[in-house]
This record gives structure tokens, C-alpha cells and sequence, in this order.
């Protein structure tokens, strides 16, 4: 049985005595960003504050739209792996079109996650300034139709919900409410439209997604009403996270944790593998990355400095320095 960086076995839901059964991740629902903004703000502080995750309902995505985008998912990765791989692009960590099986590990993990998946970035005008960092998406897939334009209106959805957050996460930090629209309004975001296949016979010692943390400003997930998704809780129990169908699952990464030096927590959380009765299952899960702009320069927030809290980084970094630094860790950039 092989330990993740934890020290803690991710390979199965069995280890209760790790999950706290009665606590649930705090559900925010939408309908106050219209009708109380301030008390959307308090909501998100307080869940983001003590989980670092939030589930918002609600927010708006028609469910019709979120189960052709699964379906057409499920249609893509059925396909078969020679197919799949001609959408493997050489040199792009990643960043667009599929990863096999395999290939990405966790940081301090000794295998690699048990998952495919395929990367959409943001469209962009030729001749755009962003253009080294954000290479064009694939977007003939002639395997599944509609697969690339669903896809899309999923990309845009979550980016469009995703700033909402935003809006509150600015007021909570004591900035302006448009504090993130000019950062993020060209963000190197990414939609990773995740299968994790039916758990195969020789997955010893390994994990659907091991223990980690996100690297973005927030992230945006469907599909995590299929279990298996845990967060680690500040007492070093795991906690599952079981949204209801359509909600979407929020929550904090490394690059907003650190703008705000840690008022904000980047939590970290796995996927574990599902009981033996349900092994033979696959799961589909769609989380948005929301990144800032490129050039954004993370430098520590004065709102979230105190003598309390000093400045835990000095020296502030580009978020596209950040990003490639983090890829090469998780094996997907060399
Ligand atoms: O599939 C999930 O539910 C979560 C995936 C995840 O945490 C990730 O890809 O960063
Ligand atoms: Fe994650």
C-alpha cells in the first residue's frame, strides 16, 4: 500500500476514522449576489475562511447545458487511445488538447494519478500580446460533434460565475469590487474536462487525483456530485465533499492564498478511489482553473499584511513565472 506526502492511504474511501461524517462544506446560493451582495460576501469569507471550499447553487448554468457537455465528455474519452493521442501536443505542458492516462502525478506523490483529461484555454485574436503564453485550443475534434462548442459555452459559464466570486473575494479583502476584472479579464484560465476510468486491476497504490492544491486564483467544478472528492480539514481529517447534481464546487488556489497571504486558504484535497461496489464505474468531473491575466504581478495585498500576519512573500512574482514553476512539479512541463 503505497503512502501519499500525507502519510495518509488515499486509495479508498475506507479510511473512516480519517472522514468527519457530519460536517458539510457550506452551500452559497447565487440568488443573494443579485438580492444581498453584502451578505453573498459574508457567506463566502466565513465558508472560504474555515474550508477554503464553498458549493454555490443556483448560479444560473442551465443543468441542460451541463449534461450535454458530459455526455459529449463521456463520447470523447470512449474513443480509443490512438485516436485520442493524435490531440496530444508536444511541448505545451499540457496547457490544450489531451493528456493521456498516467501522466500527471501530485506533487510528492510516487505514482501517477489514475485520469485523462483534455485542456481548453481562452480564445484569442491573432497578434495577441498573451499569444506565447496561451497557445490556440484544438478545436476539430472530428470524433464528437459539438464537443469543442459545448465546451466552450462550459469555459465561459464558469468564467462568467467565477468573476461573480471574485466580485465578493475583492470586498472580503477590502478592495474594490472590480478589484480582479482588469487582472482576469484575459486570464490564462483553463476548463479540464476530467475521466477517471473504471478503477483497472493493477491500480496497487494508486489514486484517482492525490493529495494537492490548485494553483489558480479559484476554481470552479462540475461534476463532484459522483464521491470521492475530500478535503483536508485544519485538524488533518478528510472530509467529503458531496455537492447535490448541478452545483458547483468553489474554492480557493495557491495563487489567491498568496496575494492574500494566506487570509484566503488554498486547501488541499484529493479524489479517492471509489468502494469496491462501485470500482467498475467511471467518474466525470470538469473543474475551470481561473487564472489571472499573464503579466498580473502577485505582490501581497497591504489589506491582508498586520503584525499578526506578516508579509509571508516579499518577493512578488509574475503569475505566468508561478504557473510554469508549479507545472514542472506536477510532471506536466519538463
Ligand atoms: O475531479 C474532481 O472532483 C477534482 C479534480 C481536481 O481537484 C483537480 O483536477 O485539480
Ligand atoms: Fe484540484
Amino acid at each position: 500500500m503505497t503512502m501519499t506526502m500525507r502519510g495518509i492511504d488515499a486509495t479508498t474511501n475506507g479510511d473512516d476514522d480519517d472522514v468527519n461524517e457530519t460536517e458539510e462544506v457550506p452551500t452559497v446560493s447565487l440568488e443573494l449576489y443579485e438580492g444581498d451582495f453584502n451578505e453573498f460576501v459574508v457567506r463566502l469569507g466565513e465558508a472560504y475562511t474555515k474550508y477554503g471550499f464553498v458549493i454555490l447553487e443556483n448560479h444560473g448554468i442551465p443543468q441542460e447545458m451541463i449534461e450535454r457537455a458530459m455526455g459529449r465528455s463521456r463520447a470523447f474519452f470512449e474513443c480509443d487511445e490512438v485516436k485520442k493521442k493524435k490531440y496530444t501536443l508536444r511541448g505545451l505542458g499540457g496547457a490544450r488538447g489531451y493528456t493521456a492516462f498516467g501522466v500527471e502525478q501530485a506533487k510528492g506523490a510516487s505514482k501517477p494519478d489514475l485520469k485523462e483529461f483534455w485542456h481548453l484555454g481562452r480564445d484569442l485574436p491573432p497578434g495577441h500580446k498573451y499569444e506565447a503564453s496561451m497557445p490556440p485550443n484544438v478545436d476539430e475534434v472530428v470524433e464528437v460533434e459539438g464537443f469543442s462548442e459545448v465546451n466552450k459555452q462550459i469555459f465561459n459559464a464558469l468564467d462568467a460565475l467565477g468573476n461573480r466570486v471574485l466580485e465578493a473575494l475583492a470586498v472580503h479583502l477590502e478592495q474594490p469590487r472590480d478589484y480582479f476584472s482588469d487582472k482576469t479579464n484575459e486570464g490564462n484560465s483553463i476548463l479540464r474536462i476530467i475521466h477517471y476510468p473504471p478503477i483497472p486491476p493493477d491500480a496497487a497504490g494508486r489514486v484517482r487525483a492525490g493529495a494537492h492544491e490548485d494553483i489558480n486564483l479559484i476554481t470552479l467544478l462540475l461534476g463532484a456530485d459522483e464521491g470521492g472528492l475530500q478535503i483536508l480539514r485544519k485538524d488533518g481529517k478528510w472530509l467529503d465533499v458531496n455537492p447535490p447534481p448541478g452545483c458547483v464546487t468553489c474554492n480557493i488556489g495557491d495563487m489567491l492564498q498568496r496575494l492574500s497571504n494566506h487570509k484566503l486558504p488554498s486547501t488541499t484535497h484529493r479524489v479517492v478511489n471509489p468502494p469496491v461496489e462501485r470500482a467498475h464505474l467511471p467518474r466525470f468531473s470538469m473543474p475551470f482553473f481561473l487564472h489571472p491575466n499573464p503579466d498580473f504581478v502577485i505582490e501581497t495585498l497591504e489589506s491582508c499584511i498586520s503584525d499578526e500576519n506578516p508579509n509571508r512573500y516579499p518577493e512578488p512574482i509574475s503569475s505566468d513565472d508561478y504557473l510554469q514553476e508549479r507545472l514542472r512539479e506536477i510532471k506536466l512541463k519538463s
